[in-house]
């Protein structure tokens, strides 16, 4: 048996250990290679501190599992998104956690993305509509850009009841000033030391402002809300967005403060914007520089009928999941988690102490060449031929108790976004797939992924 000190460790030089590497943006690649060299439990130093990198899916699994009373998010995490006053259902740990958590479950129910579905689908035309001009145009489309226009729009319309229209703007800035909230959350919970209370950089300037122009956003839009629940009380029985949700919690639990409402609409806002439409980015990079599938593509997008949109209930449409399953594998777009444990504990056979830092790789699994045969190739038709791909064994969504909650709203939106493009129009990459780049900072995006649209 091991001891903590005893793991190997990746070699590096100075007092601040691997600190250095924890700044770049591919660090999941990085830490994938390492997990290839020295196995699926090593240790990195960040100055004075070990660092556990865990990437045993059992073990990762248990420890996600545990959650909320034996492990939590890093501490780091919780300080930072309380400083920028966006400590929500992401951050908040214990009671508050489970509070939050409560609240906003309801909003993703199966009955309510039914009853939310209309509304869904129109957003989808719209983007629809949006593609059938940039294929007339024939201009330079950067995919991630209008995916991450839809994933808003369907976000803030039904979290906050508020149809934001982006994908009808050039000029959006909700997506904007969220696409400077990210990065510089990402460097502020991995940094060891906070450098941004003492002097504040031009990046951290432009996040600040960003965030009061999110804020202000979310404060109208709860103003909006409070003025429709007076109006209408009924809505109280049944109320129709998140925001709702919460304010009618709000007249029954004087502890949930607007500011807590406020930092749980940015939460969902965050979280939901990005991963979604990465996701949809990285399926049309995948069958973009692959020829293989597409034979398989036309014959199911020929089945599902001519509809621009998909109906309710929404067909299972199997090869377009397959293609959504092999790219939240190869493409991860949020590969680790940053967790710590609550008190000494041991996981596996090794002894942890309160505190440690552990990166828990949710991707490594979806590389591992005994669950997957030939596990770096693009090849949907694993995971519909029996015994060859289990979703079991990739954790996209996390695990345990802090499971996204927003992942059957994601499954929804990655089928419709995806069907609407394909059904019509042909992707042609304007690069070689080499030069698109996987970036993390806070989720893995494709930087570099030009496309241009063909009507079919
Ligand atoms: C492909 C899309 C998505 C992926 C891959 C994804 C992935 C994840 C992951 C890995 C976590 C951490 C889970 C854990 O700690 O075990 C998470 C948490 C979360 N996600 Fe998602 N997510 C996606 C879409 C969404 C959407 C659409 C929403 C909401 C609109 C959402 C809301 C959340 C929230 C609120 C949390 C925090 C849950 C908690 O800590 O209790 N996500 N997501």
């Amino acid at each position: 048996m091991n001891t903590f000190e005893q793991l190997p460790m990746p070699p590096t030089t100075g007092l601040l250990g691997h600190v250095s590497f924890l700044k770049k943006t591919n660090i999941h690649l990085q830490l994938i290679e390492w997990t290839e060299k020295y196995g699926n439990q090593f240790r990195l130093r960040l100055g004075m501190k070990n660092v556990l990198v865990l990437s045993d899916p059992k073990l990762v699994k248990q420890v996600l599992k545990s959650r909320p009373d034996e492990f939590r998010r890093l501490k780091n995490i919780e300080s930072v998104f309380e400083e920028a006053q966006v400590n929500g259902i992401f951050s908040a740990e214990g009671e508050s956690w489970k509070h939050q958590r409560k609240l906003t479950e309801p909003m993703f129910q199966p009955a309510h993305l039914k009853h939310f579905y209309p509304k869904l689908k129109a957003i989808t035309s719209r983007l629809h509509q949006r593609f059938e001009k940039l294929a007339q145009s024939g201009e330079s489309v950067e995919l991630v850009s209008e995916f991450k226009k839809y994933t808003v729009d369907v976000t803030s319309l039904l979290a906050f009841g508020e149809d934001f229209n982006s994908i009808e703007q050039d000029h959006t800035p909700l997506s904007a000033a969220l696409s400077d909230v990210f990065p510089v959350v990402n460097q502020r919970c991995k940094s060891p030391i906070p450098i941004w209370r003492f002097f504040k950089t031009q990046k951290d300037k432009q996040f600040d402002i960003s965030l009061k122009k999110v804020r202000d956003f979310v404060s109208e839009c709860i103003e909006k809300q409070k003025q429709k629940l007076a109006e209408n009380p009924n809505l109280k029985e049944n109320p129709e967005n998140m925001l709702q949700i919460m304010l009618t919690e709000q007249d029954q639990d004087s502890t949930l403060t607007d500011k807590d409402i406020i930092s749980n609409a940015i939460t969902i806002l965050l979280a939901g914007e990005d991963t979604t439409a990465n996701t949809l980015a990285w399926m049309a990079f995948l069958i973009s520089s692959d020829n293989k599938t597409s034979q398989a593509l036309e014959q199911e997008l020929a089945d599902l009928g001519d509809e621009k949109v998909l109906s309710w209930p929404i067909p299972r449409a199997p090869y377009i999941t397959a293609i959504m399953y092999e790219a939240m594998r190869l493409k991860p777009v949020a590969p680790q988690l940053y967790l710590e444990p609550m008190k000494d504990t041991k996981i596996g056979d090794l002894n942890i102490k309160k505190g440690t830092p552990i990166f828990a790789l949710l991707h490594a699994s979806g590389f591992d060449s005994e669950l997957f045969d030939s596990p770096r190739s693009f090849n949907p038709n694993r995971w519909l031929e029996k015994g060859k791909a289990s979703f079991s064994d990739i954790q996209p969504f996390g695990s345990g108790p802090r499971l996204c909650p927003g992942r059957s709203l994601a499954i929804m939106e990655i089928k419709l976004a995806f069907h609407a493009l394909l059904q019509s129009f042909h992707i042609e990459a304007l690069q070689p797939p080499e030069d698109v780049v996987e970036q993390f900072a806070f989720t893995m995006s494709p930087v570099g992924f030009n496309v241009r649209l063909h009507t079919k």
